[in-house]
């Protein structure tokens, strides 16, 4: 699913007025029935509700949306922010509010005034959506700061106001709404995927107001939401003549004296999700851990032949020390297909930049914001971060995975690949292990590289939902994840 700037929103939005065609007064009734059947899947009309329009279009459609919680006989009460002038479409949405429910709009015009609400009110927030273009000021950040403290549900209509929909870093944050779910309008925008906008956003969910299908294809973006319907297809289907041999063999060099559950999260991780054989490169002092905790898998503490293997994975558990760094430079050195590094092996990296160069064209590093910021530097804003992981991937040829609540796949051709599933219990020791073990799984079955990293972010995340199921947030573990690797498959063939 794309992913757009308000500035392409704006013009999809031209686009099928003038194709479809709609009038544009009646496209804002399309998206307005939709909130509507939103709203009142969630709300019942035993819940007062209080709308805040503003004057442009995201006003027009909370008019519209109070016009119709009124006619389905919702307690409803309407502000209208107007010190200025309305948009053609906000005027005529309140001329039909004024027509039909004459009582129920209130008109502030220079100060804010706080209507009297209960404390079970829902607040439907349509002062500012996709149109704003500077921070809140006078009247409607007085507005903001009134719906902040009110303690009520907050419902935003498209954004919450005061929110920009891709870059923030340089506003003050104050006058921003905090919304518990916002319903946006046909596409997510970037700013919901940024963890500093997280208090304004809340939980959001898209509303499909039927922008053309035309306009959607041939409108570009480097941004995109990994989204099932694109991991459905690229999970590969296996031959009733198959055998191990035909699912390749991943070598996971992982685990250091004191680490051997990072080699045995790693190498089951990659077992479960479907590698044919893996071999576990380890010290000997986790021969027996390894061996006992996973009998599938092959125990090595000398390195030949790595040509031998379908997919290599370096880096949990191996420290930072001399001879771990020395294993990650040979084994650099001696491929030349993609490789997958995480954790320690990109802490060494960032000891020793010059090794970044030696890394495989295709490779596949999964660094947390903190393992990024070593190797690139360090970011004033996710936004920042961001860019450098798209400048990084292109200039390295590798596909980044910022690790994160909507994970980032930065690929070798710029694209900017947010993923979808997943939740804060699986911010818990050796998720990312799993992660690495799931990618050379993947890697050694065949995928391609880039089907490796959106097909294992994504299952890692799923099988992190699903076993969230059975599991809170906070008693989750790493293991939980792998052991619901195959409900994660099964979802995804259903
Ligand atoms: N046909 C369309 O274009 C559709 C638009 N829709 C709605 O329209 C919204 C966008 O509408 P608009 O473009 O009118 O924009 P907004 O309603 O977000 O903002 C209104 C206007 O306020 C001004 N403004 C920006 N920042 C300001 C600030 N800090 N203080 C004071 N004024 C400021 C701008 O001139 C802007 O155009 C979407 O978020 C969505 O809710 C929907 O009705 C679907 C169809
Ligand atoms: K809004």
């Amino acid at each position: 699913m794309k992913i757009f700037s308000t500035s392409q929103i704006k013009q999809l939005d031209q686009y099928t007025i003038e194709h479809e065609p709609i009038s544009s007064i009646d496209l804002m009734e399309r998206a307005t029935d939709k909130l509507f059947h939103q709203f009142i899947g969630r709300y019942s009309q035993l819940q007062p509700v209080c709308i805040i329009a503003g004057q442009g279009n995201n006003g027009g459609d909370a008019l519209a949306l109070g016009r119709k919680l009124l006619h389905a006989g919702y307690t409803a009460s309407v502000v209208l922010i107007n010190p200025t002038t309305l948009s053609p479409d906000c005027e005529t949405n309140k001329q039909r509010l004024l027509d039909e429910f004459p009582t129920a709009l209130n008109i502030l015009q220079q100060q804010f005034v706080a209507p009297a609400i209960s404390d079970d009110t829902v607040i439907i927030d349509g002062l500012f959506g996709s149109g704003l273009s500077r921070p809140l000021t006078g009247i409607f950040a007085e507005t903001v700061h009134w719906i902040n403290q009110t303690g009520c549900e907050v419902v935003a209509i498209d954004i919450p106001s005061g929110l920009q929909g891709e870059e923030n870093s340089t506003d003050n944050k104050l006058p921003i709404v905090k919304a518990t779910i916002t319903y946006t309008l046909q596409f997510p925008k970037l700013a919901f995927l940024l963890p500093e906008n997280a208090d304004f956003v809340g939980k959001w969910e898209i509303i499909d107001i039927g922008i053309h299908p035309k306009a959607i294809e041939q409108t570009t973006s480097d941004y995109s939401y990994l989204v099932e319907e694109d991991i459905r297809n690229q999970i590969k289907k296996r031959s009733k003549f198959s055998h191990k041999g035909s699912f390749g063999h991943a070598l996971i060099i992982a685990g250091n004296n004191g680490m051997a559950g990072a080699s045995v999260l790693t190498a089951k991780a990659a077992l479960r999700s479907g590698a044919g054989l893996v071999t576990v490169f380890g010290p000997e002092c986790n021969r027996i851990i390894v061996q006992t905790a996973i009998p599938e898998a092959i125990f090595k503490t000398t390195l030949t032949a790595t040509v031998n293997y379908n997919a290599i994975a370096i880096g949990p558990g191996i420290g930072t020390q001399a001879e771990s760094a020395e294993i990650l430079k040979d084994i650099l050195s001696q491929i030349n297909k993609s490789c997958i590094l995480d954790a320690d092996a990109l802490n060494i990296i960032s000891q020793q930049n010059d090794l970044l160069k030696l890394v495989p064209e295709g490779s596949i590093i999964t660094p947390h914001p903190k393992e990024f910021d070593r190797l690139f530097g360090i970011s004033d804003s996710t936004c920042q971060r961001i860019s450098k992981a798209q400048e990084n991937a292109k200039k390295y040829k590798i596909y980044i995975i910022l690790k994160g609540a909507h994970s980032l796949i930065a690929t070798p051709s710029g694209r900017l690949i947010f993923n979808s599933t997943g939740n804060p219990g699986m911010s818990t020791a050796g998720s990312g292990d799993v992660l690495t073990g799931i990618l050379a799984g993947l890697l050694a079955q065949g995928y391609s590289t880039e089907e490796t990293a959106t097909t294992s972010v994504f299952l890692h995340g799923r099988a992190g939902d699903i076993a969230l199921e059975r599991e809170s947030e906070e008693s989750l573990i790493a293991s939980d994840i792998i052991g619901c690797l195959g409900k994660a498959y099964k979802s995804l063939k259903e």
